[in-house]
């Protein structure tokens, strides 16, 4: 990818967060664009769902989902707060939308709190703010909105990485946000193989569903660096036979990648019991997704930094 053209590949992830029906999906698919639009088959309240990836010749960039910011009236909605600023605190840029049909509120002032803790540090995330539904108004409502989304950024004393007026409906700016926020990412080769995500939304999939197994129940000791990479997917000569009724064995190798040893331990189980029940689980949902018998080879692996490490990114294959 390095020649002399494009002489920067960035990838990484972003997270479109706001309030419901402000128009994220819309805009997921709009950046995305049909062709590579992924859907999960995993529940909301999970993290790390890939909603799209953007694939560009200079840049990658994975869209996160997350459940969606909201005010927590229980517990459970702190709790879910939590996982939410837990995912949002990994990526690499934010992009906060607030649709331009409709005046600043209390919902967007508290997301705005939200996003304000995360906006300082050391680890700081920057956050674009993106007004959606640039076509809904006229051209004068657009300019009040603007001032408003800024004023937002200064009663949390933040700043904006960037505002960017879009039209998810007729395309406006959607190609200038995706440079906002490919501008946002690091340096890095393509964290997934162009075209094979495309191609075989299957083997994201599939490593979601590890991901889910390896992470129920230890998701508290486990940190958020897990790597699973789907290594391949192959049918068994002979096994299937249609006439029959008989669904052919695939054998799936997975990698699973934790940094350190002890994460290790934590995944493998005391004589390796935990990993044995991740397999089983896994191999359900991997059947029922395939309609296929699996054959799921698990292995789990110590690679140190690789989030953050081309080289380690590129040895694990990425
Ligand atoms: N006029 C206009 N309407 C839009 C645009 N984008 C989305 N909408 C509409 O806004 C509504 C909500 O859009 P979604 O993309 O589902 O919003 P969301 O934020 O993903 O909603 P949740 O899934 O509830 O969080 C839909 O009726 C869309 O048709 C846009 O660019 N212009």
């Amino acid at each position: 990818m390095n020649d002399d053209t494009s002489p920067v590949h960035r990838s990484g992830f972003a997270c479109l967060v706001g309030r419901p029906n402000v128009g994220k999906s819309t805009l997921t698919n709009a950046l995305v664009g049909e062709k590579v639009a992924i859907m999960s088959a995993r529940p909301q309240t999970t993290r790390h769902t890939i909603r799209g990836i953007v694939h560009r010749p200079d840049a990658q960039l994975i869209l996160v989902d997350t459940p969606g910011l909201h005010r927590p009236r229980t517990l459970l909605g702190e709790r879910l707060n939590d996982l939410v600023r837990d995912t949002l605190s990994e990526v690499d840029v934010i992009a906060f939308c607030l649709p331009a049909d409709q005046k600043v509120g209390p919902g967007d002032r508290y997301i705005a709190q939200q996003l304000a803790e995360l906006m300082r540090g050391r680890r700081a995330v920057p956050v674009v703010a993106v007004v959606t539904k640039a076509d809904a108004v006229e051209r004068s409502v657009m300019v009040e909105h603007l001032i408003a989304v800024q004023e937002l950024a200064k009663s949390v004393e933040r700043e904006w990485a960037d505002i960017v007026p879009v039209s998810a409906k007729d395309g406006f700016q959607v190609g200038e946000l995706s440079d906002v926020l490919v501008g946002h990412l690091p340096e890095g080769p393509e964290l997934y193989p162009g075209g094979e995500l495309t191609d075989e939304p299957e083997a994201v999939m599939v490593a979601e569903l590890v991901r889910e197994a390896a992470l129920e129940g230890v998701r508290d000791e486990l940190p958020h660096s897990l790597a699973v990479v789907v290594e391949e997917i192959v049918e068994r000569e002979g096994t299937g036979d249609e006439k029959k009724g008989r669904p052919p064995l695939l054998d799936v190798r997975v990698n699973l990648f934790v940094e350190r040893d002890s994460q290790k331990a934590i995944v493998i189980g005391r004589g390796g019991s935990r990993l044995r029940s991740v397999g089983t689980e896994a191999r359900r949902g991997i059947e029922a997704l395939l309609g296929a018998r699996v054959y799921l080879d698990l292995h789990v692996k110590v690679a140190k930094d690789w989030q953050r490490d081309p080289k380690q990114l590129r040895r694990l294959g990425f």
